[in-house]
């Protein structure tokens, strides 16, 4: 079992306002006493007793803190530091100002298709990595792209969020119901055993959206979407070739990380 910091964490740390909230829990600002250095600190509240509602199981919490441990790179959030108490566990974690990706491009007049290229790139190249450590995020969604600043030249994106993360292991099979209702790929909706195919399955506007989840999980199922004149008549057929090649019912036809990174669209010839 992981032994995470038994301090507490106000000796550390100078506890500042709520960022955000979540399935998750609470994240807040905060300031290292020591440094005077802001980071972000995940409160997860521990469940107080097995198979309580309330709160997590601990053994999810030391399984993301264990895949944040292995991922160093760029565009996933950094791990600091674990603290824990009787009834929960702190991550202190990069302090991510940006703002989600999805205001930052609603906030915008109109995104240029060389933009959102931009952007994609910066995801998809945190994806590869963390796919090629056999890690799975398995809840990729416009809430979970952050931007480290807003008003960069070229902002840095930062993954975040993986408490539904797993690691996958040679021969040993996975599957999972978790995930948000429109973003899920087909072979989670059919309990189907898992792999990294499914952070492919990445849509920003999903197409699939129906009036209720029932109605989402049909379509998605049934493959039935279109590519709404609405929203999608300015697109080039390059980048709906690129949306048409993750829309992909069969996990094992989807491109992958490695192969979004080299089509035409993303690496134009
Ligand atoms: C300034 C700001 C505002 C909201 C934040 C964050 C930062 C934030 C952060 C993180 C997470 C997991 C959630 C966060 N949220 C919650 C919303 C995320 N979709 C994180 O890991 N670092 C953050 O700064």
């Amino acid at each position: 079992m992981a032994v995470f910091k038994l301090d507490n964490v106000e000796d550390l740390y100078e506890i500042g306002d709520v960022l955000g909230s979540g399935h998750f829990g609470q994240v807040r600002e905060v300031r290292e006493r020591l440094t005077g250095t802001l980071w972000a600190g995940k409160f997860l509240k521990l469940q107080r007793s097995v198979g309580s509602r309330f709160g997590l199981e601990r053994k999810s919490v030391e399984q993301e803190v264990e895949i944040l441990q292995s991922l160093q790179h760029q565009n996933v959030m950094a791990l600091k530091d674990v603290f824990e108490s009787r009834a929960e566990v702190v991550l202190i974690v990069e302090l991510i100002r940006g703002g989600e990706l999805f205001d930052f491009i609603a906030e915008k007049e109109n995104l240029m298709e060389s933009e959102a290229i931009d952007f994609l790139k910066q995801i998809l190249q945190g994806v590869c990595y963390m796919h090629s450590k056999q890690i799975g995020h398995f809840d990729l969604k416009p809430e979970n792209i952050m931007l480290l600043v807003k008003h960069a030249p070229s902002p840095d994106i930062k993954i975040i969020d993986f408490g539904m993360a797993h690691r996958f292991i040679q021969g040993v099979e996975y599957r999972s119901m978790g995930g948000t209702p429109q973003y899920i790929a087909p072979e989670i909706i059919n309990f189907e055993p898992l792999s990294t195919a499914a952070d492919m399955w990445l849509s920003g506007l999903s197409p699939f959206q129906g009036e209720t989840d029932e109605e989402t999980l049909k379509n998605i199922v049934a493959m039935s979407y279109v590519f709404e004149p609405h929203y999608f008549s300015q697109t080039s057929s390059m980048a709906k070739d690129f949306i048409q090649k993750l829309l992909t019912k069969d996990q094992r036809e989807r491109m992958t990380a490695e192969d979004c990174l080299i089509h035409p669209w993303i690496k134009p010839l």
